[in-house]
């Protein structure tokens, strides 16, 4: 289907964030509107303290806007909801569950039990090789494993949006890559809306068809950036003109705002 025929997923309208400091007010976030596609991948890059993460709570649920509103499917987000799943960078995983039974939490509170929840939980696990693991503790796996957990839970319970933040960032780079294909693989196959953040420009390039560049404090969106290199993208594609001559740009325009923040 044509990129314009799609529905729009997410609605993002004029969002304004502003946090109660001890220093007075903070304007985390001003004037951001933004539509997302259903089944498109948008990765956020920008600064430090831009208000990226600030965005996807709001996105999530988890934190109000100040003002503007926020809606899935139409509907105005106030609060969370099973369709759109959150994956962090710290795995918050229960230390006291095995890997399946972190993986069968969000179905119990979905009403899914017994052999039915027991068949999900096993299907991401396998997804993200951890069939061996699943009667481990997270204390026994390493970070990159506690990571896939998260992951699998997060799938599980079939959310149409997926909301990651850095969700590879504490990782070696192998265990990265292979994630980042992983999820590409999730994304097309079950045609998930996925919203991104990620310090890493290759990253971002590599996983996204649309490029969110924030600037610096109060963040605003700066620049919207296609990607319009074919899928499946790969190391290769890493070499080519097109991914560096993008690589460029946009490592220049997050660097500009860096210089802002320290100025
Ligand atoms: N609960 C809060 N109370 C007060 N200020 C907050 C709160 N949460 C975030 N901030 C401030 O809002 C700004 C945006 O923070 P946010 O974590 O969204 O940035 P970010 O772009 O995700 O940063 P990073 O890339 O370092 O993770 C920062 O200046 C931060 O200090």
């Amino acid at each position: 289907m044509a990129r314009e025929e799609r529905n729009i997923k997410l609605k993002i309208e004029n969002v304004k964030k502003i946090f109660n400091t001890r220093n007075g007010e903070m304007v985390a976030l001003n004037g951001i509107n933004l539509d997302i596609l259903e089944n498109e991948f948008i990765c956020v890059v920008g600064p430090s303290g831009c208000g990226k993460s600030t965005l996807l709570n709001i996105i999530a649920g988890l934190s109000q806007p100040s003002s503007g509103k926020i809606y899935c499917d139409g509907h105005e987000v106030t609060g969370t909801g099973t369709e759109r799943g959150v994956v962090f960078q710290q795995y918050a995983l229960f230390p006291w569950l095995t890997v399946k039974k972190n993986v069968e939490f969000g179905l119990k509170l979905q009403g899914i039990k017994g052999q039915e929840a027991s068949d999900i939980a096993m299907k991401y696990i396998n997804m993200v090789d951890l069939k061996d693991f699943a009667n481990h503790y997270p204390k026994e796996l390493s970070g990159g494993m506690k990571q896939r957990v998260a992951i699998a839970r997060a799938y599980a319970v079939n959310p149409s949006v997926l909301l990651m933040d850095e969700p590879f960032g504490a990782l070696d780079a192998q265990t990265r890559t292979q994630l980042q294909s992983e999820l590409l693989d999730t994304w097309q196959k079950e045609k998930k809306t996925c919203f991104f953040i990620t310090h890493d420009v290759d990253e971002a390039i590599i996983l996204a068809q649309k490029v969110i560049i924030m600037s610096a404090r109060p963040g605003r969106i700066k620049e919207i950036v296609d990607i319009d290199i074919p899928y499946p993208r790969n190391q290769e594609t890493k070499m080519s003109k097109e991914f560096l001559d993008l690589k460029n740009h946009i490592w220049g325009q997050v660097y500009q705002e860096y210089l802002e923040v320290r100025k």
